[in-house]
């Protein structure tokens, strides 16, 4: 271990500024250990509080340099600097490379071997130390035995420092929040006189703080550094239009040669499926599963982070793709949005019960300001507007005008964003037959939740999936439009309303109501309609690749013939029941078993023999299925040496490893294995019926009710015929 500097006016056993020192002296110390000339943002700020006694709270971006803030002062003063860090990859990474450079430190947690946890106690205890870094999980703080080992180095004089790495994660409103970490607040009254040190790269307004308090740091110093990332280019793709992701990636990456670049999945199987998808195009790349969390990649020569998946929130997607870059070179974050992904992570979100929460309100609480955190992701997706300013703005920070320097897509090219958008909007719109309200305002204020667009699962429950195919496509228009009527219109309202909805629907279809109510070609279905459904066809087989592993067929042409027996079908009847199909055998296909999914190909595939109508296409069923590549999936760390030389691409699980840090399970989507054939739907006739019975049960329950509620029950009863819906719930 190098010896420390001796350094003149130190505080403590030779202090004699104040505990401050100069400038110059914590800049030979940095330069001596670490090799760098000077230090960055609020670096030596932040240093020179807590030598000068005060607590601190220093905000600073991904890669700033925080972790110098307690580093410098563990060199310059005696006794040791406590770390409290969430994550044991970050602890055993910083560990490793203090250690490469002949500094002192170790960490305590539960990877580390019984051997080693001895020879740290027997230190500790020795009455003169050697450590002069101890890392160390909030767990282990909270623990009474950990908590006696630090009264006694205290009372020694022996405890210089305690500092707190992704402080945000005490506070109830930061996006990693860590219960364990509020039990740190104890420390301040344990040590009255040892300086806390706060430090993250994600705090709003809010989490600044509810840390400061919950911490009670004493009039603490607060630095905060921009969280811009300057050599940072921000760009998103847009899955729905983009016909091959996989390939776009691949392409995306090939160019950056040699640099590392880090792909962010949602889940193990896409972590895996990209992995092998990519060694295949000669990227040599490798799954990380488990325990290794977005933060635990601490490589400073990230050149490329990829979202393959919607991060859950704008914190998240900050710190992951802030691990691009931290040598300060230009970098870049691509992050891919899928209308799919959105629609599961918001079910996810939705559905997320904090096993922490004490009550059921405080899960709706959360799951609500999860989804809140969410909506500025799909903000952040659906704007054409600086990516740069979008991100630094959700952390409370204002912009100039001229920072971002066309360092993002947006302001880069920004026709080519607004022409993807407005034909992102166009797929959303045949996908959910309506225009997606969050185009109307890129963020979606959480009270406004109840919108159309929020209630959107119910409405696909409701969908005109459930009208069978001997209806006249104009009825359901019929039905649609009445059915977004306000119960207190009148008659005449309502049927004004209608024609309104009426041309918007076929309008929005391309097609335009003539003169004398003629409707030109008002039954077709688009080529462009049916692109599109080829590509939620190509979608939805892919997925289920993905989740079955794979099949034994090729998705272009299979998508291909799906979507002709949905035309074949339902051409004659008209396009919203052709769309309900195509949405049935998406919805389908998520959630059939690899035989149901093969006898349906199988069935088209002699279909299409017998009929000879595609001889000329190509059959969907390869002759012998392509055999997969064996994939490592390595925990950090077991990279192997070369593999580390040759830089390789590095796939990561994001958010579920990530939430199995903070919650104990994470809620999986689970698909249903029963046998999912396709609806039963009943006819037109039938389903009509059927509300007149429902009607007929509930105005003889009406009947019984005071006027007051009879009259506005028999209102909602009356206008609108088709809100199945009301008569559903
Ligand atoms: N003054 C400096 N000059 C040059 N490089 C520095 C300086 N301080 C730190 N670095 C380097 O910058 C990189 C990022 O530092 P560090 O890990 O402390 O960032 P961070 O702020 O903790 O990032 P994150 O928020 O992602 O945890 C490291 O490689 C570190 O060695
Ligand atoms: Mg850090």
């Amino acid at each position: 271990m190098k010896g420390l500097l001796p350094v003149k006016g130190a505080s403590g056993a030779s202090g004699s500024r104040h505990g401050k020192k100069a400038p110059q002296e914590l800049e030979n110390v940095l330069k001596q250990h670490f090799g760098y000339s000077g230090f960055r943002g609020k670096q030596l700020e932040a240093i020179e509080a807590v030598l000068s006694g005060r607590d601190c709270f220093c905000l600073m971006p991904t890669g700033g340099g925080k972790s110098m803030c307690y580093q410098i002062p563990a060199l310059v003063k005696p006794g040791i600097v406590l770390v409290i860090s969430p994550l044991i990859a970050l602890m055993e990474n910083q560990v490793a490379s203090l250690k490469s450079k002949g500094i002192a430190a170790e960490f305590l947690s539960s990877t580390q071997t019984s051997y080693n946890k001895q020879k740290i106690h027997e230190d500790l205890d020795s009455g003169n130390p050697s450590l002069k870094l101890l890392y160390v999980t909030p767990e282990l703080v909270a623990t009474l035995g950990f908590k006696a080992k630090l009264t006694k180095l205290y009372n020694r004089g022996l405890l210089g420092l305690v500092a707190i790495d992704e402080a945000h994660c005490i506070s109830t409103w930061g996006h990693d929040f860590r219960p364990s970490y509020r039990k740190i607040s104890s420390l301040r009254n344990q040590f009255p006189d040892i300086p806390i040190l706060a430090l993250t790269a994600t705090a709003v307004p809010k989490v600044e703080k509810d840390v400061i308090s919950s911490l009670c740091l004493r009039n603490p110093v607060i630095l905060r550094a921009s969280f811009n990332r300057p050599n940072i280019f921000y760009e998103v793709r847009y899955k729905d239009l983009l016909n091959d992701i996989y390939s776009d990636i691949s392409n995306l990456l090939k160019p950056s040669g040699n640099a590392c670049s880090i792909v962010y999945c949602l889940e193990r199987a896409a972590c895996d499926d990209l992995a092998m998808h990519l060694s295949q195009q000669g990227i040599s790349s490798a799954a990380y599963h488990a325990g290794l969390n977005s933060k635990g990649i601490d490589r400073q020569d990230v050149r490329i982070v990829c979202h393959y998946n919607l991060p859950k929130s704008m914190e998240a997607f900050y710190q992951e793709s802030g691990r691009a870059g931290r040598d300060q070179q230009p970098s870049r974050s691509v992050l891919y949005y899928g209308l799919d992904d959105r629609k599961k992570m918001e079910f996810i979100l939705r559905n997320t019960n904090n096993k922490k929460s004490q009550s059921s309100s405080s899960s709706t609480e959360l799951s609500e300001k999860a989804l809140a955190d969410f909506s500025q992701i799909i903000g952040y997706c659906e704007t054409s507007t600086c990516r740069r300013k979008m991100i630094i703005e959700s952390f409370g920070e204002k912009v100039q005008p001229t920072l971002c320097q066309r360092s993002c897509d947006a302001c880069k090219h920004p026709n080519l964003v607004s022409s993807r958008l407005e034909e992102l909007r166009r797929v959303s719109t045949c996908r959910y037959n309506k225009i997606s309200p969050v185009f109307k305002s890129s963020l979606v204020n959480p009270e406004h939740m109840d919108t159309e667009f929020w209630n959107r699962e119910d409405d696909a429950s409701i969908s005109v999936e459930d009208i069978s195919d001997s209806d006249d496509g104009k009825e359901v228009v019929s039905n649609i439009a009445i059915s977004k009527l306000p119960s207190k219109a009148g008659i005449d309202a309502k049927f004004k309303a209608l024609e309104r909805a009426e041309n918007a629907y076929y309008q929005t279809k391309g097609q335009t109501k003539q003169q004398g109510g003629k409707l030109v070609d008002k039954k077709s279905i688009s080529q462009t309609l049916r692109d599109a459904s080829r590509k939620r066809l190509l979608n939805g087989l892919g997925q289920a690749r993905l989740r079955l592993g794979n099949l034994p067929f090729d998705e272009e042409p299979s998508a291909a013939h799906l979507e002709v027996e949905c035309f074949k079908k339902y051409e004659k009847v008209g396009k919203t029941f052709y769309n309900s199909q195509i949405a049935a055998t998406v919805r389908w296909l998520s959630s059939s078993s690899f035989d149901q999914i093969q006898d349906r190909l199988h069935a088209l595939n002699d279909q299409i023999t017998d009929h000879g109508a595609a001889s000329s296409s190509p059959s969907i069923i390869p002759e012998s299925p392509p055999v997969s590549p064996a994939v490592i999936c390595k925990m950090p760390g077991e990279a192997s040496s070369n593999e580390t030389k040759e830089k390789p691409l590095t796939l990561t699980e994001t958010d579920e490893t990530a939430r199995t840090e903070h919650f104990d399970e994470y809620p999986k989507i689970t698909v249903s294995s029963q046998n999912m054939e396709l609806p039963k739907i009943p006819s037109f006739r039938e389903f009509m019926s059927q509300k007149g019975r429902d009607r007929a049960t509930s105005s003889s329950k009406v009947e019984n009710q005071p006027s007051g509620v009879r009259r506005k029950a028999s209102m909602e009863k009356q206008g609108t015929p088709g809100t199945s819906k009301k008569l559903k719930s």
